[in-house]
């Protein structure tokens, strides 16, 4: 095995805004709820996600999001099923030194268990709080907000459904809108009263922004745009108008290197190295976030994203640092949470004597 010199890009903690909840989940957790249903009903006809899902399985953008509406959610579709998978998921993260979590979903029903949307937001919300008052929480002090999505190829009702939740559950931890799903399904457009509400309502607004070609034009990156965003993901295909926008405006960028290259979201991006990060990083005019999106399917965690940053673009523990650290006023949650963040980043900076400013 290669030697990796862990002091040269290993930070203590990190922090994650852009995690889906069911692409979070670990295949052993899937295969743990299918083996509980497989022994209680012989006649469980759903595969093995060990073996529906193989890890290392090629996955581009066309197969992706069938995965989630034909299988995984088949598999978690209850408050039991969605509450062990929040554990496992909030476990990973933390355990990963993640001190800061804003994890995001799309709330979802489910007819044949009698699960309500209310009933799943409800149950990620409780699984949240009983993991901050349990071992690993207490042990690692990891704190957890919560994004709704809207998905694109929602009808309005089931959009203003989603706000609603959001508000009805602000008081509990919900934060943020966010706007995602497949990047070449629906109209985007009548989403723009909805998004313009919860603004007015104090939420953070993060959206999938050109992830694919076909819908990136500057007239529909624009239409996204005047939904007065905080933050943009993936920021894949941008004109140079577009480009110059999102910088005058200091767009926080969440950028996930594993999965677009997985996804094979763009032809030009075939290695680390190709990867857009390369054109934003360097010019240093927007907060970039790094993100993992997928775990459960990308397989990547966020300690190994930076990791990646070390040994494909060369950033140094006090680069990698100065991204970590940078990202605190971009987050959704109160400016006391931001306070206390600077101070635990401000902390580790002193005791591994990196020097402040250094890098920027
Ligand atoms: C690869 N990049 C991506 N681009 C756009 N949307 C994505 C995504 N990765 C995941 N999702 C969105 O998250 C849902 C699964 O988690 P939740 O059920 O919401 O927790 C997917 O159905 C898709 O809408």
């Amino acid at each position: 095995m290669a030697f990796v010199n862990y002091s040269l890009h290993r930070l203590t903690f990190y922090q994650e805004l852009h995690a889906h909840l069911t692409g979070s989940i670990r295949r052993q957790a899937l295969h743990k709820i299918w083996f509980n249903r497989r022994v209680h009903d012989a006649m469980y006809t759903l595969e093995d996600p060990l073996i529906a899902m193989p890890e290392g399985a090629a996955v581009d953008m066309e197969s992706f999001f069938p995965l989630f509406n034909s299988y995984v959610y088949k598999l978690c579709n209850t408050v039991d099923t969605v509450k062990f998978c929040t554990n496992s998921v909030l476990e990973e993260f933390a355990n990963d030194g993640v001190i800061y979590f804003e994890l995001r979903t799309t709330p979802r029903d489910d007819k044949k268990t009698g699960m309500t949307k209310e009933d799943y937001v409800e149950a990620i919300l409780d699984s949240i709080r009983e993991f901050e008052g349990g071992k690993i929480g207490q042990k690692t002090g990891m704190k957890t907000k919560l994004i709704l999505s809207i998905d694109r190829r929602d009808t309005d009702a089931t959009a203003t459904h989603v706000l609603d939740l959001a508000i009805l559950y602000k008081s509990r931890g919900v934060v943020g809108l966010d706007l995602a799903g497949d990047p070449l399904v629906g109209d985007i457009n009548s989403f723009r009263p909805i998004f313009a509400k919860a603004k007015e309502m104090g939420f953070g607004i993060t959206l999938h922004f050109a992830e694919a070609e076909l819908t990136s034009s500057d007239e529909e990156l624009n239409i996204l745009l005047a939904f007065h965003p905080d933050r943009l993901s993936h920021v894949v295909y941008t004109s140079d108008v577009i480009k110059r926008l999102i910088q005058r405006l200091k767009y926080t960028l969440e950028m996930v290197i594993s999965g677009n290259i997985q996804t094979r979201v763009d032809p030009r991006i075939r290695v680390h190295r190709d990867h857009h990060f390369k054109y934003w990083y360097p010019e240093k005019t927007n907060p970039i976030a790094i993100c993992t999106d997928d775990v459960g399917i990308f397989n990547s965690k966020l300690s190994n994203e930076y990791y990646l940053l070390f040994k494909h673009f060369g950033l140094l523990k006090p680069e990698l640092f100065e991204l970590a650290s940078g990202i605190c006023d971009s987050i959704f949650s109160t400016k006391s949470q931001k306070e206390n963040l600077k101070q635990q980043f401000e902390a580790f900076r002193e005791k591994e004597e990196i020097e402040p400013g250094k890098v920027l």
